[in-house]
């Protein structure tokens, strides 16, 4: 990479319009003043050296005590104190909205993603992504490029006052500096591969210690666990070494730097000295110039540490913006609210549906209508949980068609549907809220509602036990409920929301047989006036519930249309 494009890609890789626009809503304002903090912080540092060497002139010449001349040198000294501690305030504040903002942005946005789509990304390191790159992205603008700005200001004013105090010194001077600037470069070069390198070591190690913490039980059962020890050692070792060479990197930084401005600061005071005792510079100048040198010294240094961190910065960036670029665009707040369509007719022609890794489901003809309740049954693998994420819209069809009363399953009906058909997954855990939140999911049951289908399900003792009634909290900080009292909790959703359709994939898993015989009269109520479609395994519910779909039978039909049982 050339340094031109180096620079350039510093430039364009954190220069994501839509990522940082969102980051920035609310904290624009804190961050205008946090930069007129710096630019008023770096303003009055460089004024210091240059009213010290008018002290001193004041001093030699009169020796009387230059009054105004401290005073305004004191008020130099408040005012850099008083800006410089606003604007890392200011910074702050605005990182922590902006990362607030930015996280929330992307959470919704891949939340708000066809199933399809965000199902398929790697739950490890989209947590990484989110969680620990949105920080080391936002440091360029709260603390990178901010640190830039006032510290090439305090330099460039620095080197400007030293220019005019003495310009041989200083061509000396900047000399010495060219050849280390060269030299960090070389050393900044080197770190911007190992960083990029380094954060995909680290997210591939942290996304699996994410998966073995998510499956620690299931590992531990099939006694696992010094496996997935060993290949969560390997990866570490892998981001270890590379996180080492990163460090070895970042630490030659400092040192560079700081042998320059060393040897800048005792050239000045030799070359100075030997020009005081000739005659050609003013004691007082070189005191001042002196005075500059010692105030360029640590912006240089911070210089050379915000070059390095803006390479790390980059590497997340990057990974935030390859996330965003996969997201569809976002949907349009006018979008007209859609129709309902409480569909009864259900209808599958010719089904295909294609993994992201290739698997290709065939599905055959399927003709269903409501109110009632079916039984969808076939082998482990033949597709019947793919079936239900067509027919819920979660999935779009690879080829042929899905129609709920006629209506086809396509992007511009998806959303319509997916309102009225609510399918219950298998895969499903309670989440970290309250019971009735649970049980909620966002809609307005009442409490009376809630405790009515409790009793009707035999469950109220279970929700007397619980501490704060339907207020307990579920989770590591509240109470641990078991599988079967989780899986209660969604069906009661489903009971609860009498949707037009309801897709229930295993629902009878985990649930003891008096309850799952009191869901099943539930359902049975329901499919009154639903329809109501059951993937199921189990011989008590094929005998409550007569009329069966097959699906092998299903596929062997294709293309004609399936008969129910
Ligand atoms: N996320 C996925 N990625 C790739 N292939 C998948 C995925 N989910 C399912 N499949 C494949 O699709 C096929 C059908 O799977 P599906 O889960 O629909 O079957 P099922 O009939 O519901 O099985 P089970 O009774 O075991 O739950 C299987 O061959 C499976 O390998």
């Amino acid at each position: 990479m050339t340094w031109r494009r180096f620079c350039v890609s510093t430039v364009q890789r954190t220069d994501m319009t839509s990522l940082r626009h969102h980051g920035f809503q609310g904290a624009r304002t804190w961050y205008a003043f946090g930069i007129a903090g710096t630019l008023i912080g770096s303003g009055t540092t460089a004024a210091q050296p240059y009213l010290v060497g008018r002290v001193t002139d004041s001093f030699l010449d009169s020796g009387g005590f230059p009054t105004a001349l401290l005073g305004a040198l004191a008020a130099a000294f408040a005012v850099d104190a008083l800006a410089s501690t606003s604007s890392r305030l200011l910074f702050g504040l605005a990182s922590e909205r902006f990362v607030l903002n930015l996280r929330n942005h992307l959470a919704r946005r891949v939340l708000e993603a066809p199933y399809s789509q965000s199902s398929s990304y790697d739950r490890g390191d989209l947590n990484n992504r989110l969680v620990e790159d949105i920080p080391s992205a936002q440091q360029p603008y709260f603390s990178t490029y901010p640190d830039i700005v006032g510290s090439a200001l305090v330099v460039i004013f620095c080197l400007s006052g030293m220019l005019v105090t003495s310009w041989p010194l200083t061509l000396g001077l900047l000399a010495l500096l060219v050849v280390f600037g060269l030299l960090l470069l070389v050393v900044l070069r080197r770190l911007n591969q190992v960083a990029a390198r380094s954060r995909v070591a680290e997210a591939r190690y942290s996304s699996f210690l994410y998966e073995v913490l998510y499956n620690l039980m299931p590992l531990k059962a099939l006694t696992a666990e010094r496996w997935a020890a060993g290949e969560l050692g390997a990866r570490a070792g892998d981001a270890r070494y590379l996180g080492n060479r990163l460090v070895g990197y970042s630490s030659l930084i400092l040192p560079v730097v700081n042998i320059g401005t060393q040897l800048g600061l005792v050239g000045v005071l030799l070359a100075g000295g030997y020009m005081v005792t000739r005659g050609d510079l003013e004691t007082s100048a070189l005191v001042a110039y002196f005075l500059y040198l010692v105030y360029m010294v640590s912006p240089l240094v911070s210089l050379g540490i915000a070059l390095g961190d803006l390479r790390e910065a980059d590497a997340s960036w990057e990974r935030l913006r390859t996330l965003e670029s996969t997201l569809p665009p976002e949907p349009s707040p006018t979008s007209p609210s859609p129709h309902a369509l409480s569909p009864t007719r259900l209808a599958t022609r010719e089904v295909t549906y294609t993994y992201p890794s290739g698997e290709t489901v065939r599905l055959g003809d399927l003709a269903l209508t409501g109110p009632g309740t079916y039984c969808l049954v076939g082998d482990n693998g033949s597709g019947k949980s793919t079936l239900l994420s067509l027919l819920s819209a979660l999935r779009l069809p690879t080829s042929g068609a899905v129609t709920w009363n006629d209506v086809a399953v396509s992007p511009q009906t998806a959303l319509q549907v997916r309102q009225e058909v609510l399918l219950l997954t298998q895969e499903r855990d309670a989440l970290s809220v309250t019971v009735r939140d649970n049980i909620c999911l966002g809609q307005a049951f009442s409490d009376a509602e809630i405790l009515a289908l409790a009793e009707r399900l035999d469950a109220q003792d279970f929700f007397r036990s619980l501490p704060d009634g339907l207020d307990s909290v579920i989770g590591a900080e509240g109470v641990g409920l078991s599988g079967g009292q989780k899986q209660l909790l969604f069906v009661m959703h489903v009971l609860l929301l009498r949707p037009p359709v309801a897709l229930l994939d295993e629902f009878s898993a985990n649930l003891d047989a008096r309850t799952k015989t009191l869901v099943s009269e539930e359902i049975a109520r329901l499919a009154d006036s639903s329809l109501v479609l059951l993937i199921t395994h189990d011989e008590t519910l094929l005998e409550r519930f007569p009329s069966h779909v097959e699906l092998e039978r299903l596929a062997a039909a294709h293309p004609s249309t399936a008969e129910t049982e």
